[in-house]
């Protein structure tokens, strides 16, 4: 058995995807600040996660770490995330889930106050709603939860563990702090999250206009 209980090509490769993809998250203007934390699931047992506090608009190999899913960091000494519980508890919950994206966006700040009061943003008559796993018609409405913000890890899982009980969903909003959004892999977590933001957008700018609300 070597040292360390993962592989390391497939941490090579999934820091590798982290990397590229949070460059153009990071471009977007989604993670200000040095916010926002994103992971991918190695295997059964292990996730490369971000260091915590790192800038993420500038990531390296060095930025990415190995935790377990009970979110302890493996063979290295650095802390990871500050919200890795929100990432394992997905992992640890769902064999198919493989990537989870959080972003401090414009938008979804915006969205998650206005809608914290409601606990929910939906969305309903989107063509762009097809692009969520398991949508396959623009009729189906989305309710994108909105939770109110804790720097209490566990009690933000418990939340989420309680939607997730009521049935499938791929991200939600935490209030005045930004929205995560997961997959399979890094591609369908993308996918979620750009479709999410744009949805969110489209949510905004019908409140602008006075057509909502
Ligand atoms: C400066 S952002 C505050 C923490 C946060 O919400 C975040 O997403 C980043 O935390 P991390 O520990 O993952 O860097
Ligand atoms: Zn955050």
């Amino acid at each position: 058995m070597s040292a360390v209980p993962y592989d390391h090509k497939q941490l090579a490769d999934a820091a590798g995807e982290i990397i590229v993809n949070v460059r153009e998250l990071a471009a977007l203007g989604w993670t200000p600040a040095t916010s926002s934390n994103f992971s991918r699931r190695l295997d059964a047992a292990h996730a490369a996660i971000t260091v915590s506090g790192r800038d993420k608009g500038r990531l390296t190999e060095a930025d990415i770490m190995v935790v377990d899913l009970d979110g302890r960091a493996v063979g290295s000494d650095h802390r990871p995330s500050a919200e890795t519980l929100l990432h394992t508890q997905l992992y640890r919950r769902d064999a198919d889930v493989g990537c989870v994206l959080h972003t401090h966006s414009h938008n979804q700040t915006v969205a998650s106050r206005l809608f914290a009061g409601e606990g929910r943003v939906r969305l309903e008559g989107y063509e762009l709603l097809k692009a969520f796993r398991g949508n396959a018609t623009h009729e189906a409405a989305i309710e994108l939860p909105v939770l109110a913000n804790s720097q209490h890890m566990p009690t933000l899982a418990a939340q989420v563990d309680t939607l997730l009980d009521h049935g499938p969903m791929w991200g939600y909003l935490i209030d005045g702090h930004g929205l995560y959004a997961w997959g399979r892999d890094m591609a369908e977590a993308r996918r979620h999250l750009d479709a999410f933001e744009f949805l969110i957008g489209c949510e905004l700018d019908l409140r602008r206009l006075g057509v909502r609300g």
